[in-house]
């Protein structure tokens, strides 16, 4: 069995260079001249500048050859995994697709593994998802995620095979539930951000955490996700992760927008477009989803850090 990581971001890069420590692995980058200065330098210099590349890993921007590998991860951002799918799907057929975004899709509300099975039905489709940095995964720190695939067989086989030493893999067949809480915990990492840069305060944070955690849960159930699934790495873990620590892009974006600073627009920062798709989508799931709703706010800049504390806080009494 093989391994590509189509998409040479940051966490593509990771994944190839965690992966190509001990087995042979083919890292595809769009660019042709990104991929041959990856491929010369051995280092990713745009998005991962103090990470080498182990010799395992070979570099391409050949699409297709690329695609002759059994298992291919998707490193490409959520908003852009469809037409990332559409411009080859008969490459993609009888694979098994493993997508590394988290989000919802904003044209459908759909998360990646039920955008994978809506353009490439006959692949088998997987999550890769959970705490972890593209720098900590590079630098060999260890790190565990949660590998999500309905099809348990597969599920095994790919936990098996992209297990590293550094990379401990958990395996569920509740992708509904992993796409739910690696989507979500970006929303609430914005949401952090913003207390944290507005000076509002750690118990602040750990609130919209734990009131966060209960929208992701709420909407996880609805939609028919395990319980167990949301406490365990993609959830509850990676909420923990990225609402704490400014390494975060979400975290980071939320930071600026407290301090009320600029933010570079070519980041990828999950979280904005995943709000927005969460409050359509939950129109038809007739949930309340306060926190999500007041991170859309911030984000359009309609509503200001301390009118968004009051609307929360005044809220009516309820149960926890
Ligand atoms: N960086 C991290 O620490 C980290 C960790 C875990 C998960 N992730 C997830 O991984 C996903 C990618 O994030 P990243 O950090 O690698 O982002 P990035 O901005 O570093 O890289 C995105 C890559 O996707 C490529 N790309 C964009 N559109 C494309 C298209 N249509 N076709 C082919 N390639 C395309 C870009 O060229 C770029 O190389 C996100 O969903 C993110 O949440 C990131
Ligand atoms: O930098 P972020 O906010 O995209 O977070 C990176 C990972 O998703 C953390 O698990």
């Amino acid at each position: 069995m093989s391994v590509s990581v189509l998409g040479a971001g940051a966490f593509g890069t990771a994944l190839a260079i965690s992966l190509g420590r001990s087995q042979p692995v083919t890292l595809w980058a769009r660019d042709p001249d990104q991929a041959a200065e990856i491929a010369t330098q051995r280092i990713n210099t745009r998005r991962l500048p103090e990470a080498p590349l182990p010799e395992a890993v070979t570099v391409t921007s050949d699409f297709n050859a690329a695609c002759a590998s059994k298992t291919l991860l998707l490193a490409v951002p959520m908003q852009r995994l469809r037409a990332f799918l559409q411009q080859d799907p008969l490459a993609f057929r009888g694979k098994n697709l493993v997508a590394c975004c988290k989000g919802v899709e904003l044209s459908t509300g759909l998360g990646p593994v039920g955008v994978i099975a809506e353009v490439v039905p006959d692949a088998q489709a997987a999550l890769l998802t959970g705490p972890s940095f593209a720098a900590d995964i590079a630098r060999g720190l260890p790190t565990a995620l949660t590998l999500a695939c309905a099809d348990a067989v597969t599920g095994l086989l790919l936990q098996q095979e992209l297990t590293t030493a550094n990379l401990r893999l958990y395996r569920t067949t509740d992708t509904i539930g992993a796409e739910v809480g690696g989507a979500l915990k970006n929303v609430f990492a914005i949401a952090c951000g913003a207390v944290i840069g507005a000076e509002l305060g750690d118990s602040a944070r750990a609130a919209l955490m734990t009131r966060g955690f209960a929208e992701m849960q709420r909407m996880a159930q609805t939609m028919g996700a395990r319980a167990e699934t949301l406490a365990g790495l993609s959830g509850f873990g990676d909420l923990a992760l990225t609402c704490s620590s400014p390494l975060s892009r979400n975290f980071s974006l939320g930071l600026a927008l407290g301090r009320g600073e600029s933010f570079d627009p070519s980041i990828t920062v999950e979280g904005a477009a995943t709000a927005r798709a969460v409050m359509e989508k939950t129109k038809s799931l007739g949930i309340d989803m306060p926190i999500t709703q007041t991170v859309v706010a911030l984000i359009d800049q309609s509503l200001t850090i301390a009118d968004a504390a009051a609307q929360l806080l005044t809220r009516p009494l309820k149960e926890e």
